[in-house]
């Protein structure tokens, strides 16, 4: 029996939770803390005072230190102890974990500036390449942005990808050059980079350092003076732009908007663009940097809006947002994340299914660009199918399901998504090897497609041999190089060289990238962006144990890679199968010719040991009989392959 109080306060908490009532703020740390009020009023920022801005870069370059500056700076957040970093808005296990930013994040931080308080909004964005997306979507909610160069390293390739997303949608770009504390900063010669790769003029990048906050109060002033304001009338009708969405467990999707006209406030009753979805706001407010409710939002603003949301798909990324009865035209919203790698998901216990798919529905909450499919596979059991935006991406989706769901999964290996195209030119999409037809017969008259990047490496030009080497090696096409310093080479003579390909992109997502930083002594950048599909001859690899396939380990192989790949993969199943009462035989198959075979030999069980004495027939019986035995289970035997066996198989160590 529960005492009587503890008993009041749980019904307290049902009655609560059926109101949908906010109980606790969790931020997306999961760390509880009460929520916070708002000491100041919103109708004090028009948009002239209000400045809505990105940070972007190649990894690394310091975008999420600078963040935590800028916030200490405003007293957003309390100042670090020095020689801390405490990486503020890389919320996520994960992320501190690797430091790396995953998620964008956003926060709101006043700041004086002429005798006048600024309203900024600060969007932190990811650095890798299977983040663009989320960098994309953060550049639509601002006017502006932050362009991060490491002083040591100068323009990587993200650099530059970054750079021409944000100069499309329009942005006023503020060129920084950050790490200058470092021995190996460069900065007349990374500013002349800059100049040359950019056209920006030298005189108006701003030299810090993030981690010792040298330079870094310019600039909060630049952000004032060069940025522009957004504009919005309240006078207009509400028009909110959807931009992200994180999950709370108590409340449900709470959705990042960017009020673009109109004023939003709490007890609205609001419609979506998209869906055509009605709902009455129940809170709304802005990320300082965890969420504080204010009630209202007036234009330019960017915050938070909860209004009973169930499920993610109703967040649609990229939707507008009006009041019923007032609808308004759509804002162009931005092309959908692509799953570029997908890859089957299973429970190592069986058992755990159900609770594996409501942990993935979750997940996927604060994570809107996987896409989810049933799968089942007759060696693992019931299973998701995910695409993801890169290997990265998966890598880190995997973590968090062990981290903040204590899922015990197998991943298999991942794959890309294919293009069959028969006589009549009919398209199929296949995204799972198990599904993939068997082109070796030439009657079928299939043909297949896969995807391929463009690719831009930029490396020291002592590398380009090894790197074009690499490139073909990955089966890489039209290989260009161009240098990229305009003739301002680094002083002891070396220069850099942009090295652009198209490569499959099967080819990446396996160990193309591990392999470029390992030959270049980690000096490589690289960056892709899709390039459509070309004609390939692939085929599907099947690797069989005891003349039965197992579905969970097809893959797709190129022509020229199946043999060194069959026999590979037939290696490592040797290795990690234990061994049976009987034979097994391990092949690759592909189409119906075998492409490599080991044996594993039988497990002998001493069936003589209890025969004492010369009984010579006695045994030679026994000895028979178990090699019938033997034959009989191989002619029947399952061969077991445990889970740990799959374990290994899939890890990258193998
Ligand atoms: N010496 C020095 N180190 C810095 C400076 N700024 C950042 N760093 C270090 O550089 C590393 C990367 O910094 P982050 O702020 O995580 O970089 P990021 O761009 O946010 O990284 P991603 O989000 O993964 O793209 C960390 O070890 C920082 O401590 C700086 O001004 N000087």
């Amino acid at each position: 029996m529960l005492a009587p109080r503890r008993q009041w306060f749980r019904a307290c908490l049902r009655v609560l939770d059926r109101q949908n009532h906010p109980r606790r703020s969790f931020g997306t740390s999961g760390i509880c803390c009460a929520p916070k009020t708002a000491d100041f009023k919103l109708e004090d920022y028009p948009c002239d005072v209000i400045r809505n801005f990105s940070i972007i870069a190649h990894i690394d370059h310091g975008k999420s230190t600078l963040a935590d500056r800028l916030l200490e700076l405003t007293g957003t957040i309390p100042t670090a102890e020095k020689g801390k970093n405490a990486q503020f808005l890389d919320k996520l296990k994960v992320e501190r974990e690797r430091g790396i930013t995953v998620k964008a994040q956003t926060a709101s931080m006043f700041y004086d500036y002429n005798g006048k308080r600024h309203l900024l909004n600060l969007i932190d964005t990811p650095g890798h390449v299977d983040f663009a997306w989320e960098v994309s979507r953060s550049m639509a909610a601002s006017q502006g942005a932050l362009l991060l160069v490491d002083a040591s390293q100068g323009v990587q390739a993200q650099s530059i990808s970054v750079f021409h997303i944000a100069k499309e949608r329009g942005l006023k770009i503020i060129p920084i050059l950050n790490k200058i504390d470092l021995p190996a900063a460069q900065p007349e010669l990374m500013a002349a980079q800059m100049e040359s790769t950019f056209g920006i003029d030298p005189a108006d990048i701003i030299r810090i350092s993030a981690k010792t906050g040298m330079g870094v109060p310019e600039i909060l002033r630049a952000v004032v003076e060069r940025i522009p304001p957004p504009t919005g009338s309240t006078e207009e009708p509400l028009k909110a732009f959807l931009f992200d969405s994180l999950y709370d467990r108590y409340r449900g999707v709470i959705s990042l908007v960017n009020v673009q006209s109109g004023i939003l406030r709490k007890g609205d009753k609001i419609q979506s663009c998209h869906t055509r979805k009605r709902y009455e706001v129940t809170e709304v407010g802005l990320m300082h940097p965890e969420e504080i409710p204010t009630q209202i939002l007036y234009p330019g603003q960017v915050g938070y809006v909860a209004c009973n949301m169930k499920v993610s798909a109703e967040a649609h990324i990229g939707d507008t947002l009006h009041r019923v009865g007032a609808p308004v035209d759509s804002m162009p919203g931005f092309k959908a994340a692509k799953a570029m790698v997908f890859a089957g998901v299973f429970p190592v216990d069986t058992r755990d299914f159900p609770k594996l798919e409501e942990s993935i529905k979750r997940l996927t909450l604060t994570d809107r660009s996987v896409t989810i499919q049933r799968e089942s596979s007759s060696a693992l059991g019931q299973g998701a199918r995910l695409g993801f935006l890169g290997t990265l991406h998966m890598d880190v989706f995997r973590q968090r399901l062990e981290d903040e769901y204590d899922a015990n999964i197998i991943i298999t290996a991942p794959t890309v998504p294919y293009k069959i195209i028969d006589r009549k030119g009919v398209e199929t999409m296949i995204s799972n090897p198990t599904q993939f037809p068997d082109v070796t017969d030439s009657g079928a008259g299939l043909t297949v497609q896969e995807p391929v990047v463009h690719a831009s490496i930029i490396a020291p030009e002592d590398y380009f041999g090894e790197i074009s080497e690499l490139c073909y090696e990955h089966r890489a096409d039209d290989l260009e190089h161009k240098y990229l310093d305009a003739g301002s080479a680094a002083p002891d003579g070396s220069a850099r060289m942009m090295i652009t390909c198209v490569i499959p992109l099967s080819e990446i997502v396996t160990d193309f990238f591990d392999q470029l930083k390992s030959r270049t002594s980690g000096y490589a950048s690289f960056d892709y962006e899709d390039a459509g599909y070309r004609s390939s001859n692939l085929s599907k690899m099947v690797f069989l144990l005891n003349g039965k396939p197992v579905d969970a380990l097809a893959l797709i192989v190129h022509e020229s890679q199946k043999d060194k790949i069959g026999r590979a993969w037939v290696k490592k199943l040797h290795k990690v199968i234990p061994r049976h009462l009987f034979e097994v035989p391990i092949q690759a198959v592909v189409g119906r010719k075998v492409i490599a075979r080991e044996t594993l030999s039988a497990m002998r069980a001493d069936v003589t040991a209890g025969l004492y004495g010369g009984h010579y027939e006695r045994k030679m019986k026994h000895l028979d009989n178990q090699k019938e035995g033997k034959k009989r289970m191989k002619r029947v035997g399952q061969v077991d392959l445990p889970q740990e066996a799959f374990f290994d198989i899939l890890s990258k160590k193998n």
